[in-house]
């Protein structure tokens, strides 16, 4: 069955609606980064860029890196861009835009997340690397689609000794892929559980005028343990990128340069180096498998 117009919709070139993007211009690996200038920063390491298109916050520039074909693209901030980002990278690989079907033979994407967090435990420094093992998502994407995610154990144990107020969303537990994940252990990194959450200030229990509702949040994350996992740091898109990518069957990973350490309440002196050390380190992986 067609897929109608306003359902995938086709810029008049041909490209995808919010990304600008033709299929023949995605790689089949894939680096999301939040910022759009993060995107110059890791493309300025390929030997040879062969696109560059940009349209709102979604930035893409594809190219080579050591014999590899890989697209860097900008997601913005938040879950909710995360939905659009991965509906259509998805699309572009397994839809035919002729005929607006579903392809018989899917493609399964690489994707890679690099991108910065707040780690709720004492003892990560910042300026480390973080891998996400598992993300639970206090935002509520997954929710609004029919799925078959099972185990949510740790997420609802959490969302009980966390105290969360009936009006926020029910958390909900999604996992890395593990074969991609383990690509990414050859440096010194922790790997974690993060918690990802729809606001940078009250969602990570921070305050400048405003109260947040939860205020002992972080500290509740940085003693809780459930089957010998802990909450390792906070962010705003791992867990949306993970649902997306298991029920769409693509593989995913995070990567997070741990920028501010909550628990001492200390921040980065050096944070543009710690992400570009974290950028180079994934390059190096990606060109090798
Ligand atoms: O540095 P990025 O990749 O944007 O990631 C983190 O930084 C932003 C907040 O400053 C949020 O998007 C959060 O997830
Ligand atoms: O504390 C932090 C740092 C980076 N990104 C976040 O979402 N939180």
């Amino acid at each position: 069955m067609s897929l109608k117009e306003s359902e995938l919709i086709l810029n008049d070139d041909g490209s995808i609606y919010h990304l600008n993007l033709k299929p023949q211009q995605l790689a089949h690996t894939v680096i999301t980064v939040g910022d759009p200038e993060r995107v110059a920063a890791v493309s300025r390491y390929f030997d040879s860029i062969e696109i560059q298109v940009s349209k709102r916050e979604f930035h893409t520039h594809t190219g080579i890196y050591k014999g590899k074909r890989i697209t860097v693209i900008s997601t913005g901030i938040g879950t909710d861009n995360i939905d659009i980002v991965f509906n259509e990278l998805d699309a572009l690989v397994n839809v035919d835009f002729q005929t607006r079907t579903i392809k018989k033979d899917l493609t399964t994407l690489d994707i890679i997340r690099i991108g910065t967090t707040g780690a709720v435990q004492p003892s990560i420094p910042v300026d480390s690397f973080l891998l996400s093992q598992r993300a639970i998502g206090f935002d509520s994407l997954l929710h609004w689609y029919d799925h078959d995610l099972e185990d949510q154990k740790m997420a609802q144990d959490l969302a009980k000794k966390l105290k969360l107020s009936k009006n926020v969303a029910t958390p909900y537990l999604v996992n890395c892929n593990k074969e991609l994940a383990s690509q990414f252990q050859s440096i010194d990194m922790t790997n974690g559980t993060t918690i990802t959450n729809v606001g940078f200030y009250g969602p990570q229990s921070r305050s400048i005028r405003l109260q947040p509702a939860h205020k002992d949040l972080n500290e509740l994350m940085a003693n809780y343990e459930f089957d010998g996992h802990k909450v390792s740091n906070l962010e705003m898109e791992t867990a949306g990128i993970y649902a997306m990518s298991t029920m769409l069957g693509h593989r995913a990973v995070s990567l997070n340069a741990v920028l501010a350490n909550r628990a001492t309440g200390t921040f980065s002196t050096s944070p543009t180096q710690t992400v570009d050390r974290l950028i180079k380190f994934s390059l190096d992986a990606i060109a090798s498998f």
